[in-house]
């Protein structure tokens, strides 16, 4: 069976959006203690690309989260792999995802956020898949809406291949 990916959404969209929404986070976020959450491993691109468009004194903090494992369906099981290495206490954490599918990621990682006592938790997605909403999470920012479809590349995998991708396309196979 050979596989084939087709573009979504190409570089330059998104480019374009991650510039959009660093100027917005920029603006909203002057003079507070802004600590970027980046959710691994799947928005280590967008992360990386975001905070050279955030004009600010900033932190950035890993988290490690595992819910698909190999599959294309959630677990429903949220596994911490990596955990924060400063306290976020009275800071304003904004938790950075590439996608929010299920909403069941999102919604476990602001429990735990919470537990921390932040003076703020907002949440970032470059994308989101309403169709498919278990726990309904409201998304600060977000990239783009995008529909039910199994997405790959700019830091989104399949088993752990297609990360590399510098767009976000859709595997298509045939045999
Ligand atoms: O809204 P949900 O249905 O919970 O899905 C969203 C989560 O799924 C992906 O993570 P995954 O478990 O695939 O791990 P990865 O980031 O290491 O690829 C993605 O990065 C989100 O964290
Ligand atoms: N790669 C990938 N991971 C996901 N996790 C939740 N939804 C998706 C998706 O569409 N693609």
């Amino acid at each position: 069976m050979a596989t084939n990916v087709s573009t979504m959404i190409d570089s330059d969209r998104i480019a374009q959006r991650v510039r959009e929404l660093g100027a917005e986070i920029t603006r909203d976020y002057v003079g507070r203690n802004l600590v970027l959450v980046c959710v691994l491993k799947g928005s280590f691109v967008f992360t990386s690309d975001l905070v050279r468009h955030i004009d600010l004194p900033m932190r950035v903090e890993f988290l490690g989260v595992r819910s698909y494992g190999e599959d294309t369906k959630s677990s429903g099981v949220v596994q911490i792999t990596h955990d924060l290495t400063k306290p976020v206490e009275g800071d304003d954490v904004l938790v950075v995802e590439d996608i929010v599918d299920t909403g069941l990621t999102i919604a476990h990682l602001l429990d735990l956020l919470r537990t921390r006592k932040p003076a703020s938790v907002k949440v970032c997605s470059l994308l989101h898949k309403p169709a498919r909403t278990r726990i309904q999470v409201p998304i600060d920012y977000l990239g783009f809406t995008i529909e039910d479809k199994f997405v790959v590349g700019y830091g989104l995998d399949w088993a752990e291949r297609y990360r590399n991708l510098p767009y976000i396309g859709l595997v298509e196979s045939s045999s």
